[in-house]
């Protein structure tokens, strides 16, 4: 059995892409297959190193993780944007029972991470995706000086541009891994009818 974990993100300058790249390796180490996806944004140019997701991508995976840069305290239009566009798959019911979790970026310390964290959360409770967060047994979340949240990983630019302090990338690490390995017990639960 395969899980396919899309890892959908918005970034202009890298630093959020940098986070996907972190979390993609987790989702490695739990024997997932990631899938780089990114949205562009309304005149606001993003990164143009991944593909644009697809409604079909969307449908057809078994988990997802959601990206963005902290735009005064919440996500990036773009992805806002996005989300609007789902209501086919929403009806649907297509993201339901599935594991998401989530992951920003933002320049400076207490200046808007969680409350982007949380509001990027809701759009994916409203599909019916089951949230994971990152829990204190993991070292990284109790040691951090930077980023890492119990709500997700995230990244301060502040004093270490686009790269993760290794707090960090342990965080965001094992949510790659916490959402593959929700995504294949998921997986195994929907086919047996259980979700
Ligand atoms: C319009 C705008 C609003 C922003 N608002 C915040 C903010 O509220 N808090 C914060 O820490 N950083 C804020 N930033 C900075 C970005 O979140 C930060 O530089 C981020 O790491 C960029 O990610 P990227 O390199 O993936 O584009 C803002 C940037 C822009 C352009």
């Amino acid at each position: 059995m395969s899980a396919s974990i899309i890892i959908l993100y918005y970034s202009r300058s890298g630093a959020t892409q940098t986070l996907a790249d972190a979390i993609a390796d987790g989702v490695l180490k739990a024997g997932g297959e990631p899938l780089m996806r990114t949205v562009t944004g309304a005149g606001d140019p993003a990164s143009q190193r991944d593909l644009e997701i697809s409604q079909d991508e969307l449908k057809q995976c078994d988990g997802l993780i959601l990206g963005s840069p902290v735009r005064f305290g919440h996500m990036a239009s773009a992805l806002q944007q996005f989300w609007e566009q789902t209501s086919v798959t929403w009806l649907k019911g297509e993201l339901e029972g599935k594991p998401a979790a989530v992951f920003t970026s933002g320049s400076s310390m207490h200046s808007g991470q969680e409350s982007t964290l949380l509001s990027m959360g809701v759009p994916l409770l409203h599909h019916g995706m089951l949230l994971c967060g990152i829990p204190y047994t993991e070292p990284a979340i109790q040691q951090t000086q930077s980023g890492a949240s119990p709500y997700g990983a995230s990244h301060v630019e502040h004093g270490h541009g686009k790269h993760l302090t290794e707090h960090e990338y342990q965080a965001a690490v094992a949510l790659g891994q916490r959402v593959t390995v929700a995504a294949f017990a998921l997986k195994t639960a929907r086919t047996q009818g259980k979700l």
